[in-house]
């Protein structure tokens, strides 16, 4: 009976058993896109937590090749598939599964969950914030209408969906010293309106449908040997690249611009243990974490210790500006440390050093060549 299995399903969490088990069963027969509740056939005999079959959309952008590595370590490497609708670089697609995905094309997602037997999905696919104020209507399509086609195969196979939100799910009028994860929401980018939408689609699909949805909000996230997307925070990636090849940097906020920031090591972890944690442990399905928060100003004065010579000097780009001034200067994770053990390995100093050291490196290897 289909929708017997559905109420098991949905009985997976305390936190929804209530509420759904109380809709009448003609809610509870057929999946978003229709599709009965049967059809779940593909992967309910598969362990989901021991062996997960991954799949990572959008994963050629600044996060998804270091997700890609970190979960092939421990699952495999042919468990998990990375997909993009860019061409992937020789070291990329040699080190493991890759494959075109659009996530516009629903069937085409469809068909790969279905032929690849996925029973994990990290939803990475977007246009940032300030890429997104550039181009409002791709960054609807795809931060909205993909992730809808993303939320129904999901549950339509049962899948354990992760989806990243950001500080930038906030605006000006959230408490922003700290923001808890629980506040007023009322960003001013497309960027955060489509992840505030994303959040509240994912809790709608997990109480209404069962779906086993994982939500992060990651703050700016600062990554070595991958390049940034288009964000408000990107400066502090930039930053290292310059100092280490030029000894000066132009910085596009304010000095005093405090925002929460996080080494890329600590998000993928992060996003990982939320991904293993057991459902029961989740008192919420969408919760911040956090490492550190700093300005550029504090950011250069660390990265002086080490590049003596070190010049910073601002060029204030203002739609950035204005964004960065909406969003969180401290970000309060209380609840995931609590929930499900969160704990960040990288502050400020160990943050600068690592990454001086690979741009330093790097810049020696070229000098020598
Ligand atoms: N990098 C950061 O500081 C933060 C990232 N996040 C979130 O983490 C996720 C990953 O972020 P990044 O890797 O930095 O993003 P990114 O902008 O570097 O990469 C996004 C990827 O999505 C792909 N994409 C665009 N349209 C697509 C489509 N139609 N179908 C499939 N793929 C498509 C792009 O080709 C790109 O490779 C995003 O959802 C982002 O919102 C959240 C907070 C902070
Ligand atoms: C914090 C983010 O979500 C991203 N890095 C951006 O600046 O848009």
């Amino acid at each position: 009976m289909p929708f017997i299995r559905m109420l098991r399903r949905v009985g997976q969490s305390p936190a929804c058993v209530c509420w759904t088990s109380a809709l009448p069963v003609r809610f509870l027969g057929t999946s978003p896109r229709q599709i009965p509740a049967d059809a779940n056939f593909h992967s309910a005999s598969f362990s989901d937590t021991d062996h997960p079959r991954v799949l990572i959309t959008g994963g050629l952008g600044q996060l998804g090749v270091g997700l890609a590595n970190l979960l092939r370590k421990r699952f495999g490497k042919d468990s998990v598939i990375l997909s993009d609708i860019k061409k992937p670089p020789d070291h990329v697609f040699h080190s493991g599964p890759f494959i075109y995905s659009d996530i516009l094309d629903y069937k085409n997602l469809r068909e790969i969950v279905v032929n690849n037997r996925i029973t994990w999905l990290f939803h990475y696919s977007a246009l940032l914030s300030a890429i997104g104020e550039a181009n409002v209507s791709l960054a609807k399509a795809v931060n909205i209408t993909g992730l809808h086609n993303i939320l129904d195969v999901a549950a339509e196979h049962n899948l354990r969906l992760f989806v990243p939100s950001t500080i930038g799910a906030f605006g000006p009028t959230s408490p922003r010293n700290p923001t808890p994860d629980l506040c007023i929401q009322r960003p001013r980018t497309i960027y955060g309106v489509s992840k505030v939408h994303a959040e509240l689609m994912g809790e709608y699909y997990h109480y209404r449908y069962g779906l086993d949805f994982r939500c992060l909000r990651y703050p700016g996230i600062i990554s070595a040997d991958s390049q940034p997307g288009g964000g408000t925070t990107d400066y502090a990636v930039q930053i290292f690249h310059d100092a280490t090849k030029h000894g000066k940097f132009e910085c596009n906020l304010e000095a005093h611009t405090r925002l929460p920031m996080m080494y890329i090591d600590d998000c993928l972890r992060a996003t990982l243990e939320v991904m293993e944690a057991p459902a029961e442990s989740l008192s919420m399905r969408t919760y911040n974490v956090s490492a550190m928060s700093f300005t550029p100003e504090e950011l250069a004065q660390e990265v002086l210790k080490h590049v003596p010579e070190f010049q910073i000097t601002y060029n204030v780009d203002a739609i950035r500006q204005a964004i960065a001034d909406s969003w969180p200067m401290n970000f309060d994770d209380s609840n995931a440390r609590k929930d499900w053990g969160w704990k960040h390995d990288f502050d400020l100093p160990e943050l600068v050093t690592t990454m001086l050291n690979f741009h330093g490196s790097e810049t020696r290897v070229a000098q020598a060549n």
